[in-house]
């Protein structure tokens, strides 16, 4: 089984309805209950925001720092980590809008938010995920990509300079007088970029359809298959060389179309993760309600069980409100799957009853207008 990382101690100051804070938890899983508004998702995103990334409501800093808080927010906690036991903790200075993040690792300055990677990984499950079978496209590649960087953090920077280039490449061609060589070294850079991406996004699929389909063997979370569409459609066989000619053809053939449209048509950029349930020979988006939850968990549980899997240490996870959608046996195989796991759990819902089948495996608190108490 993986070594625990697991957080120990949380420190809130001036975060959403948290004043003040001082939690102590211990190895064991954490269930929060506790009435609408109470602030327990406050607790998760805050649990969120150490790891890279705007946190679980993709949250601008301004917003999450405590309304009338003279400064900025902060965010600490004690873990016994990846890397041993650390501190590590984020925050802003001031509250005003446009502030950056500041990120610390035991005292000390970090200088990139990669570096948390090396102590704790989060992973969660919030109900506005729901948004990825109902939603459009970049919920699915927002998904997509997410599963890429929990385990390559070099991904961030090929999608952003990938990002980069095709910027500069719809300014060429907006403007009407593109020197030829300039856009065909620009159309390089997104080929070599694009395809990298795109492989790096097809291999981390492939890992975890393999995971949902060992979560199915116990019947209790759906076989979904999944599968890329849009670019680089059927491709993936092609050698690199010959996959390099056909994006640069691809981008030439375009680039008319392109400048009309006033933006690039064609890429990973606008790539769909199609997500079928097996059993029902269904897209998700068709499936009913609990379906599509159960369908969801049983992605973020094989996600967790990958990332536990390729770095020996299971992520913390953070289930917002989905006990709540589970009938119980459902929910009782996702305790016990969870559990499996060798990670610590958050989890939250209005009626602690629901967490019975979690027993002394948790420990219980309850949440009510910006304290803790259990
Ligand atoms: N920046 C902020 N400053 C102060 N309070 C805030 C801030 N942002 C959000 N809140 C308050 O936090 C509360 C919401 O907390 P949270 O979303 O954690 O609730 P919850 O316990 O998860 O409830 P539910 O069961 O309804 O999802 C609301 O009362 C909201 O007004």
């Amino acid at each position: 089984m993986p070594h625990k990382v697991f957080l120990s101690r949380l420190k809130l100051s001036d975060f959403r309805n948290y004043a003040g804070l001082s939690l102590q938890l211990d190895a064991r899983h954490v269930v929060l209950t506790g009435d609408n508004g109470a602030g327990k998702t406050n607790l998760m995103e805050a649990v969120s925001l150490l790891s890279p990334g705007r946190g679980l409501r993709r949250a601008a800093y301004a917003d999450v720092a405590r309304v009338g808080a003279e400064t900025g927010f902060s965010i600490f906690a004690e873990l016994d980590g990846m890397d041993g036991p650390v501190e590590i903790g984020t925050g802003t200075a001031g509250a005003e809008e446009g502030q950056a993040r500041r990120l610390r690792i035991n005292g000390t300055t970090a200088k990139t938010v990669d570096e948390l990677l090396d102590h704790l990984r989060v992973l969660w499950l919030t109900p506005a995920m729901d948004g990825l079978f109902t939603g459009g496209s970049s919920d699915r590649r927002r998904f997509l990509d997410r599963l890429v960087l929990s385990l390559d953090p070099e991904h961030g920077r090929r999608a952003s300079d990938y990002e980069r280039a095709m910027r500069s490449r719809n300014k060429l061609l907006s403007e009407g007088r593109a020197d030829p060589a300039w856009l065909t070294g620009l159309e390089r850079q997104m080929a070599e970029l694009g395809i990298s991406m795109a492989l790096a996004r097809q291999e981390m699929l492939g890992l975890l359809a393999a995971l949902v389909d060992k979560n199915d063997a116990g019947g209790i979370y759906p076989a979904a298959d999944l599968a890329l569409s849009g670019f680089l459609d059927g491709e993936w066989h092609r050698p690199a060389f010959d996959l390099e000619e056909q994006y640069l053809e691809m981008m030439r053939n375009g680039r008319y179309r392109d400048a009309a449209a006033g933006r690039t048509l064609d890429g990973p950029h606008r790539s769909d993760l199609l997500i079928r349930h097996r059993a029902k020979n269904m897209e998700a988006g068709r499936c009913s309600t609990g379906e599509q939850k159960a369908l969801l968990v049983g992605l973020v549980l094989a996600h967790a069980r990958l990332v536990a899997n390729m770095t020996g240490h299971a992520p913390v996870l953070l289930l917002d409100e989905i006990v709540a959608h589970l009938d119980e046996g459902r929910r009782a195989a996702l305790f016990d799957l969870v559990d499996d796991l060798g990670g610590q759990a958050f989890m939250t819902g209005t009626d602690q009853s629901m967490f019975s089948a979690l027993g002394e495996r948790a420990r219980y608190l309850t949440v009510a207008n910006g304290t803790v108490s259990g």
